[in-house]
């Protein structure tokens, strides 16, 4: 695979998990909302089913009350069974009040003295209440819950009570004996294995894969379960699912497409400076250096410019650091090395003292071939090695041992070293007291502030006091007024660049300055390199 390609592989990868991740957190956080959300609901519901429940039992108790002090003849009575009528219609949960006799339901509110055999009792709970669970009455396909209370029976459907917890799908809920744990009223199908012996008076909890919630009675034995499908949580867990993971692909997805266009570009401003490189669009200027002390051009800088085959100009302050980014500024140094091969003997001939600088930058300083690549330029070009001086920033040396020897390397074949913008860099003392170089060149940040009242007012001072105590020829750069020139001067600076004298020149425009230079003679001994 193609580094590009599996560069876009990583960055496709790394942006979907980036948005997996709070995909991913937010669906579980939705899950456990969900799950809390279900499991107050089944308390809730439980607690309703109980409430009905109490109801219904504080409906029989009112029931017996009123029959159990009358006779066996009064309760199935003319005015017995009125009073049983107007018990039964008054209630809201009872389907029917009668009077026992045994097992024997005597007479009751909806058959009058038609008498039923109600068959043994299925439990009697604690407080003496019998109860009979499948009593079948009139309609003998509908059973019918007795409650008998005393000599009081009341007939309760089934469902009744519970029809007013709220229907909802896999929903099932049961009131319960606590004492027998024996179901009283059921709708759906509820398990009571799923009631533990811990629950005191109301409990929520899971089991497998349902959520269960069981309120007790205060007043009587009973209890109400609730059972609903956990599978509820899920479903909300789908749902949030069903929202964030189209919204995380859609960003997912710009971003991958962002960084993707970010790449492209960068990748594309690599392949643009390497065609500008192909189609030989590079050219040298040439910025000249002064010799302060006779005033006159001892040397240049050779600064690379693009000027691309549509006409426009790249600035170097541009395509130099896209060319570091994109791992081809070696390729640039080459082709200023091939352009100053080049150039060098028109200038050379006209001022064979001339030197050139050249910048490298920090691949340079650290590759294997830097030497004989400058070796090579010296003998293509027929400059002196005394007269070619490299220039390194700080910021090009990375791994300084391997700076060091590449330094070494090179004053031992007898080329010249400057530190170039010195002072701009993070260990400026460090590097130079470390790396052994011929010159130094001050930055032009503080040959700006020379005069100034700015706080780098006195850097230059300190600099240039340094490097004399360390040897070192002193260039300064930025030169752009009289004033400047005058303080570097009696500040003891040696050689000066800058507006003031020339901004970088085509080489036609410095072969002229040369020879126009030399129709004027000498006024001092030159001391340049
Ligand atoms: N690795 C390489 N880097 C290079 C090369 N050629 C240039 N560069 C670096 O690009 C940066 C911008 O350079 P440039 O636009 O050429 O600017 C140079 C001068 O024009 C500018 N200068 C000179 N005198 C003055 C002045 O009086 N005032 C003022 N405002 N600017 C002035 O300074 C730049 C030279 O800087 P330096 O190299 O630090 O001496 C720049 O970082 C270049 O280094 C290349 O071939 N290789």
């Amino acid at each position: 695979m193609k580094p590009i390609g599996r560069l876009t592989l990583a960055i496709v990868i790394g942006v979907c998990c980036m948005i997996a991740v709070p995909i991913g957190a937010a669906i579980a956080l939705a899950r456990q909302q969900a799950v809390e959300r279900e499991e107050l609901l089944v308390l809730s519901l439980a607690r309703s089913a109980l409430a009905r429940s109490d109801e219904t039992g504080d409906q029989i108790a009112a029931a017996a009350r009123a029959i159990n002090p009358l006779t066996d003849a009064e309760a199935c009575s003319r005015l017995g069974l009125d009073l049983m009528r107007k018990l039964d219609l008054g209630s809201t949960l009872l389907q029917g009040v009668g009077r026992m006799e045994g097992n024997v339901m005597r007479c009751s509110s909806f058959a009058g003295g038609k008498a039923f055999d109600l068959g043994p009792p299925q439990f009697v709970s604690a407080n003496g209440t019998i109860f009979r669970a499948q009593v079948r009455l009139i309609d003998p396909a509908l059973p019918y819950v007795a409650v008998q209370a005393g000599a009081t029976v009341a007939i309760v459907h089934k469902e009744l009570a519970l029809s007013f917890v709220e229907a909802m799908p896999g929903l099932d809920v049961s009131v319960i004996s606590w004492l027998h744990r024996i179901p009283i009223l059921s709708r759906g199908d509820v398990p009571l294995t799923l009631l533990h012996s811990k629950v005191e008076r109301e409990a929520i909890f899971r089991v497998a894969d349902r959520t269960v919630g069981v309120a007790r009675s205060k007043r009587y034995d009973t209890g109400a379960i609730v059972v609903l499908p956990a599978n509820q949580a899920a479903t909300y867990a789908t749902e949030a699912a069903k929202l964030l993971v189209p919204i995380g692909l859609l960003v997912g997805i710009a971003l991958s497409a962002l960084l993707i266009w970010a790449m492209r570009s960068w990748s594309s401003t690599r392949a643009i400076v390497r065609q500008g490189l192909r189609r030989r669009e590079y050219h040298l200027c040439y910025q000249p250096v002064i010799d302060l002390a006779s005033g006159r051009i001892v040397g240049a800088e050779a600064l690379i410019r693009w000027r691309r085959s549509s006409g426009e100009i790249v600035p170097p302050d541009i395509f130099i650091p896209a060319a570091e980014e994109a791992g081809i500024i070696c390729a640039i140094t080459g082709r200023v090395f091939d352009l100053l091969a080049e150039d060098a003997s028109d200038v050379l001939r006209i001022e064979p003292d001339f030197h050139f600088a050249v910048n490298l930058s920090a691949a340079d300083m650290h590759r294997s071939d830097i030497i004989a690549d400058i070796h090579s330029l010296t003998e293509r070009s027929g400059i002196p090695h005394a007269k070619l001086i490299v220039e390194v920033t700080e910021r090009s040396v990375v791994d300084l041992e391997r700076a060091r020897e590449t330094v070494h390397s090179l004053r031992r074949g007898g080329i010249a070293v400057a530190i170039d913008d010195f002072g701009t860099g993070y260990s400026s003392l460090a590097y130079l007291a470390q790396l052994d170089v011929d010159f130094l060149k001050i930055d032009k940040l503080f040959v700006h502030s020379l005069g100034t009242g700015s706080a780098t007012n006195q850097v230059a001072a300190r600099i240039i006091e340094m490097a004399n105590d360390l040897n070192l020829r002193i260039i300064a750069e930025g030169i752009e007024t009289r004033a400047q020139e005058m303080i570097l001067r009696n500040l003891g600076v040696h050689y000066a660049q800058g507006y003031l004298y020339d901004r970088p020149l085509s080489l036609e425009d410095l072969l002229q300055r040369l020879r126009a230079q030399r129709a004027i003679p000498r006024r001092k001994k030159n001391v340049a390199a």
